[in-house]
């Protein structure tokens, strides 16, 4: 099949479309820029995922990333620090969300990053852009606002080269939560919360705007915690989006990379692929 997909997009992968059933919605059609690709296994998926990261920053003299805590930390940790050849020197790796603990602690999503990816030597500790966990939650946003416009300047909006999402069993994605008044936010880029659902319950997170601006976002979600919440997100039009289904990037890509078991509910046109 031909990829409608830029090139630098396109993963080099045995790929086969498939469409199932005739239930599909606006959101669940794919296009140039929506794509559902389902992967037989998550390691299968942590692959392919490792080379859009590689094929997208390739040639470029920077690269900004945003990465999510979660289970994403170990499957994309476990394939990063196997790839050979990997040139991470552009690249600054800011956090999608944060949870507001020192980084020493287990819940630290950057300490967890810095543990499982530092010994391999692909990435430095000062390619990081790091919240300061002992300011208060409000101060930690406006830290981390500055931070953001730091090094990605020139927009009201920071521009993102690439997202990389999780999404909860309830649809939340970084720290935003269904039916929270974050999902409102206009004028900020980067929230403070203090009554997270999902524990620690101080976090910080991006906000709407800012995650739809990015060039490409991609969503990650393996196994059967996560099949039920993807098809109401996938297919189904409710008139309170789940704060997942708001994730629509204005002038970018949206990929979404599950594995079989996430996907099993899934009656939409989706890309099957296999690396291995
Ligand atoms: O603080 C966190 O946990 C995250 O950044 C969060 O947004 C995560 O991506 C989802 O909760 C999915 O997490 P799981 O993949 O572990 O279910």
């Amino acid at each position: 099949m031909t990829s409608l997909l830029p090139t630098h997009l396109a993963v080099p992968s045995l790929s086969l479309f498939i469409s199932f059933g005739s239930r599909v919605s606006a959101r669940s059609v794919m296009s140039s820029n929506h794509q559902i690709r389902v992967f037989p296994s998550p390691a299968e998926l942590a692959l392919s995922l490792t080379q859009l990261m590689i094929n997208e920053s390739q040639g470029k003299s920077s690269f900004s990333l945003g990465l999510s805590g979660g289970s994403l930390v170990s499957l994309l940790t476990r394939e990063l620090t196997k790839t050979t050849g990997l040139d991470t020197k552009g690249w600054k790796v800011a956090m999608c969300d944060e949870r507001l603990v020192p980084f020493t602690d287990p819940e630290s999503t950057y300490g967890e990053y810095l543990r499982q990816l530092i010994p391999s030597e692909k990435l430095s500790e000062s390619q990081f852009i790091t919240i300061d966990p002992s300011l208060s939650v409000e101060e930690c946003a406006a830290d981390y606002t500055k931070k953001l416009r730091e090094i990605l300047p020139g927009n009201d909006i920071p521009v993102f080269d690439m997202l990389i999402l999780g999404v909860g069993p309830d649809g939340h994605t970084a720290s935003l939560f269904p039916g929270h008044s974050l999902l409102q936010v206009t004028d900020q880029i980067v929230a403070p919360i203090s009554d997270s659902p999902k524990p620690p319950a101080q976090r910080i997170t991006l906000t709407l705007p800012v995650i739809n601006a990015a060039k490409t976002v991609v969503f990650v979600a393996t196994g059967d915690g996560k099949a039920a919440v993807l098809k109401r997100i996938l297919q189904e039009e409710e008139s309170d989006p789940l704060p997942a289904a708001r994730v629509s990037p204005v002038n970018g890509t949206l990929l979404w990379f599950l594995d079989e078991t996430a996907a099993q509910h899934l009656t939409c046109p989706v890309e099957k692929h296999s690396v291995l």
